[in-house]
This record gives structure tokens, sequence and C-alpha cells, in this order.
């Protein structure tokens, strides 16, 4: 169900259906200034959506101003096993999200601004919404060197990334969504963007990593507030709308009725890791056992993030090819993930529960995989 769109009384009004959508058409401006009062991922992906679905932006648009505490995010179509540092990430408690608009994987944190531009499908254009950026920027310190690329990044100096864009085109909406380095914590970003994991083959979508910078490191008065404040301006003026920043929580039913169950569904195993391209780990280590020095070969597939085909293959006496077997095809079907892996094969385990030695050996093997 559409929704028609309003500026007076922000959402209240847009979810009132009631108003008579042509007489309204000529009293309300065309363009409305949105921030989140939230920090969580999934709550602000799910705002995303939520406007995605179900407001009629036919003449009207939304700039949509959200942050997110620490936070990986990738993009549809790809393979967090091979964009990020998951273990880091797990150890540091860094939330993993996958969006639903295509393109690669960024990091965010309180240093970066999120912003939507939300507008009816014909009327979706990233280089004007980029270029509002560039005057917002101008406006701000006009010294600043800060260009807009062929692939919608903002460049700074020539070389350095500020700014990465995305979209997403549905049927009679749209939205570019795109992220504005102000102050993020530049070491996270290049740590956990790196994948330690070795062997993936598959069709996901490659990001493309590029020399990063923090505005403020040109400019320390270049804060998230003065910037979303300059931008929030420069959007006025353009949609000759009120400057005006309303605060929204994503996590209002009334206003946004099933939003909580969006954030939900953004949350999950299936959406985040099930969703990854199918694809293939071909890959070998070594282990250290009474002072033998062992290779191990893994061949694993993986659709919808579950083992479909695994073969893990050991010297035959350090573990008999047919214990081997056992245990590579008791992890067929399940998650691919540390917990649910040992969780099963422990299950097997129980099947000779005297067998300390193999327990052992089983455990290092899935503790290196
Ligand atoms: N926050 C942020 N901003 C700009 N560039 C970043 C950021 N984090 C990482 N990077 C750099 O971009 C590349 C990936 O570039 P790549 O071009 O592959 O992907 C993108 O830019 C995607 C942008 C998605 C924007 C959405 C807006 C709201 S939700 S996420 C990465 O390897 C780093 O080098």
């Amino acid at each position: 169900m559409l929704i028609p769109f309003s500026v007076k009384n922000c959402f209240q009004l847009l979810c009132n259906s009631k108003v008579p959508a042509a007489g309204f058409k000529n009293t309300v401006k065309s363009g409305l200034i949105l921030q989140s009062t939230s920090n969580d991922v999934y709550q602000n992906l799910a705002i995303e959506d939520w406007i995605h679905d179900h407001i009629n932006l036919e003449g009207k648009t939304i700039l949509f101003f959200w942050r997110n505490s620490p936070s990986v995010v990738i993009g549809r179509h790809q393979n967090p096993w091979q964009e990020c540092n998951l273990n880091l990430m797990r150890e540091k408690g860094i939330k993993l999200a996958r969006r639903r608009s295509g393109g690669g994987t960024v990091y965010h944190d309180m240093g970066n601004i999120n912003l939507t531009f939300f507008t009816a499908k014909n009327k979706y254009d990233r280089m004007q919404n980029l270029k509002l950026i560039l005057r917002a920027l101008n406006a701000v310190q006009p010294q600043l060197d800060v260009q807009a690329t062929k692939r919608f990044d903002l460049l700074l100096d020539g070389r350095f990334k500020i700014s990465g864009t995305a979209s997403k085109i549905g049927r009679t909406s749209a939205y570019h969504h795109c992220t504005l380095l102000c102050s993020t914590d530049e070491t996270s970003l290049s740590c956990l963007l790196r994948s330690p994991y070795q062997g993936i083959k598959s069709n996901a979508t490659a990001s493309i990593p590029s020399l990063v910078k923090n505005l403020v490191e040109k400019d320390p008065t270049l804060t998230c507030e003065v910037l979303i404040n300059a931008i929030a301006a420069e959007y006025a003026a353009y949609h000759q709308t009120d400057n005006h920043i309303n605060l929204i929580n994503p996590t209002d039913e009334t206003l946004f009725p099933g939003i909580n169950s969006k954030a939900k569904e953004l949350q999950t195993w299936e959406w985040i890791y099930g969703k990854t391209p199918k694809f293939s780990v071909n890959t070998y280590f070594n282990v250290l056992y009474e002072q033998l020095d062992l290779e191990i070969k893994v061949f694993i597939d993986i659709k919808n993030g579950r083992i479909e085909i695994c073969n893990i293959e050991a010297p035959d006496h350090w573990l008999p090819l047919q214990i081997c077997e056992r245990l590579s095809s008791g992890l067929i079907g399940s998650k691919f993930c540390p917990t649910e892996a040992t969780m099963l094969t422990n299950i097997l385990l129980r099947t000779c529960p005297q067998d300390y030695e193999l327990h052992s050996k089983w455990n290092m093997l899935c503790e290196k995989i």
C-alpha cells in the first residue's frame, strides 16, 4: 500500500491516507529532510525499506540522514567471508549487515554519515545528489578539493575516497544512498575490510578497495553535525523546502507499521549469510600433532550459506579416510558457520565417546577450518 506524502507533521501526515491527494499536492513542498535517532544499522536499513515500500514519492523527494555504531555493510550480492574479517568482527562486537542495494562493502561508525536520497524512479539522479553534496562541502570549506567520479565515488584531492554510492531502483520509486567519511576510525576500516580466508571462489560482487580519508583531517571544524546541517541547508534550498531536520525513531510502529519485523528480518542469518551467492572453498593448511607436520586439504561447496559438498582430506595414518568421510558428510546441510559446525560434529563424536584422541584431532581441524 502506498501512502500519500507530506511534510506537515512529518510522518504522521505521511500515514494519513485520508488527505485528499490532489489538493494536498498544491499545498505541500516537494522535499522532506529526516534524520534517524537510532544508531542501529538494522533499524536504519529497515527505515529505508519501509519508505521505499510504503511512500508514494510522485513529485516528492526525501533526504534521510543516519549514522551507525560500528558495523560492516555488504552489498546485496556479496560474500561476507570474502569481504571482511568475520572473526575480528565477532571479537570486537561489530555488526554485519547486508543491504538491499548492490555494490561493495563499507565500514560505518559514528564518524561516517549515511545519506539516502529517495525519489520517484523517473527523478532518480545520483550525479545531481552528489553535486548537491559538493555544493554543501564547498559552502562550509571552499578550499576543499572534492570531485565526483564516473563510479559515483567522491574523491578528496583527486585520490582519497570520502564517499561511496549504491542504489536500489524499484517499480515506481528509487533510492540512492551514499556514505560520507567525516571522522571514521580508519584503522578499524582497513583491518575489518580485509578477509583472512583463503581459497574462496565465487561470482559474488567484489568490492573495489580505495585509499580513504576523513574530511576532519582537512579541517577540524568539519564535524558530522556541521556537514549534516550544510547538506540539509543545500537540499532545502535546491528543493525550495523548509530547512528543518525531522528526527524520526525507526522503532515507532505507530509511524511505521511493520518496521520492527523489517529490522528483524535484516538481522537473520538467512538474510545476512544465506543470501550469499553460491561459492566454494578450496584450501589446505598444516597442523602440528605430536611433532608431526600434517597437511590437511579442504574442499567445500556452499549454497545459500549451507554446506552442500564437503571433502576433508587428512593423512590416512592420522585420521583414517572412513572417519574423515563420516565427519565430512556430517557437515553437509549445516550452516557454514563455526558454532553450527562444531555443534554438529560434537553430536557425531558422541557416537564414539571414549575416543579422546579422535576428539582432540577433530577439534583441531574444526578450529582451523
Ligand atoms: N564508509 C566508507 N565511505 C567511503 N569509502 C569507504 C567506506 N568504508 C570503506 N570504504 C572504501 O570503499 C571500498 C569499497 O568500495 P566499493 O566501490 O566496492 O563499494 C562502495 O563504495 C559501496 C558504497 C555503499 C554505500 C551505502 C550507503 C548506505 S549503506 S552502504 C572499501 O574497500 C574501502 O576502501
